[in-house]
């Protein structure tokens, strides 16, 4: 699959793939793009910060949809990610999905309507999940049942992977006749290096929590026959032990050497092509035939 995804760009003219590549790299205008997207409608991204502990947990509730992201919950996501950057007290975070289930990707329903704005949706997504990604506090993101296409995206841009046993994690955009729009293919280079981030990428196998963690995409993985709130508590647990057991007097000294871990790669440059990449397919003739076979990632 991913040849026929090379193919289709070696068939524009380098001209044409350029110019075109070129025309996205314009600074987007995020508040105009998020009041484009609060267009659309659906779920919530819900967040509670215990400063006790110095461990916030965001939810994304939109569990009637496998908790796929609709516009407008990007516009929340990114505004709680605000919320935790001025977050003096947060040690850590947990990124989670409603009712069991991480993430299946985008709300489909928005995708459908949303073909004409590829280049400003990841736009919009990268400039969030680089803030998450560099917050200055450890973040988790807890798998549970699926996490698929943007949802595994959205697990990268958390520094670990915490999975219950019974998890499925599928990078599925190729399948689905898209690369990555979130931001993923530059953070699992980074991540787990060139060969890895192409195998899962070309791939878009379905990995078991098992398979994950071999290939150490995910950092752990929870006990068997837990209930979905008893996961919760012991991925806390395991945020709590292993990041967040210190002092809040030694606060801001790790807070500073999280932020110095961040900046020590920049990525922005990769991150550019990709979206402008993910642009130049977001819309086209193979990704509207993958929405039209209702492809199911099982
Ligand atoms: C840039 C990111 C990129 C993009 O946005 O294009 C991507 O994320 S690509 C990947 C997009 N996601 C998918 O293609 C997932 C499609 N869904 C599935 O494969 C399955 O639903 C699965 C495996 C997530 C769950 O399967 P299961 O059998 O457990 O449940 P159902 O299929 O019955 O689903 C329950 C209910 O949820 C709805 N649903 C699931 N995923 C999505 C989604 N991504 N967008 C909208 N709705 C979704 C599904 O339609 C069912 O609703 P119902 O009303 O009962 O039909």
């Amino acid at each position: 699959m991913i040849t026929w995804i090379l193919k289709g760009v070696s068939r524009c003219t380098p001209h044409k793939v350029t110019s075109r590549l070129l025309s996205t790299f314009h600074q987007p205008d995020l508040k105009a793009i998020a009041k484009e997207l609060e267009n659309f409608p659906g779920g919530s991204i819900d967040l509670t910060k215990d400063n006790e502990t110095g461990i916030a947990v965001m939810v994304i509730n939109n569990p009637d949809k496998r908790n796929s992201l609709s516009g407008k919950m990007m516009v929340e996501m990114s505004e709680k990610v605000d919320q935790l950057e001025q977050w003096a007290q947060g040690k850590g975070l947990i990124l989670m999905g409603k009712d069991g289930s991480f993430c299946s990707g985008g709300d489909l329903a928005f995708v459908k309507k949303a073909l004409h704005y590829g280049a400003e949706m990841a736009a919009f997504q990268h400039h969030t999940l680089t803030r998450l990604h560099n917050l200055p506090l450890i973040s988790v993101a807890l798998l549970q049942g699926h996490t698929l296409g943007g949802g595994a995206e959205l697990s990268t841009a958390c520094d670990f992977r915490v999975m219950s046993t019974s998890g499925k994690i599928g990078f599925v955009q190729v399948k689905m006749g898209i690369t990555t729009g979130w931001g993923a293919t530059t953070r699992l280079v980074s991540l787990l290096g060139r060969k890895k981030a192409l195998q899962f990428l070309s791939s878009a196998k379905i990995m078991s929590a098992q398979e994950a963690h071999q290939e150490g995409l995910v950092d752990h993985i929870l006990q068997n026959s837990l209930s979905h709130n008893e996961e919760l508590e012991a991925c806390k647990q395991w945020l709590g032990l292993n990041y967040c057991n210190y002092d809040s007097n030694l606060l801001q000294a790790v807070k500073a050497l999280i932020v110095h871990c961040d900046s020590s790669k920049d990525t922005s440059k990769s991150l550019k092509y990709e979206r402008d990449v993910f642009a130049q397919f977001w819309g086209g003739p193979a990704q509207k035939a993958a929405l039209a076979a209702k492809i199911k990632h099982n």
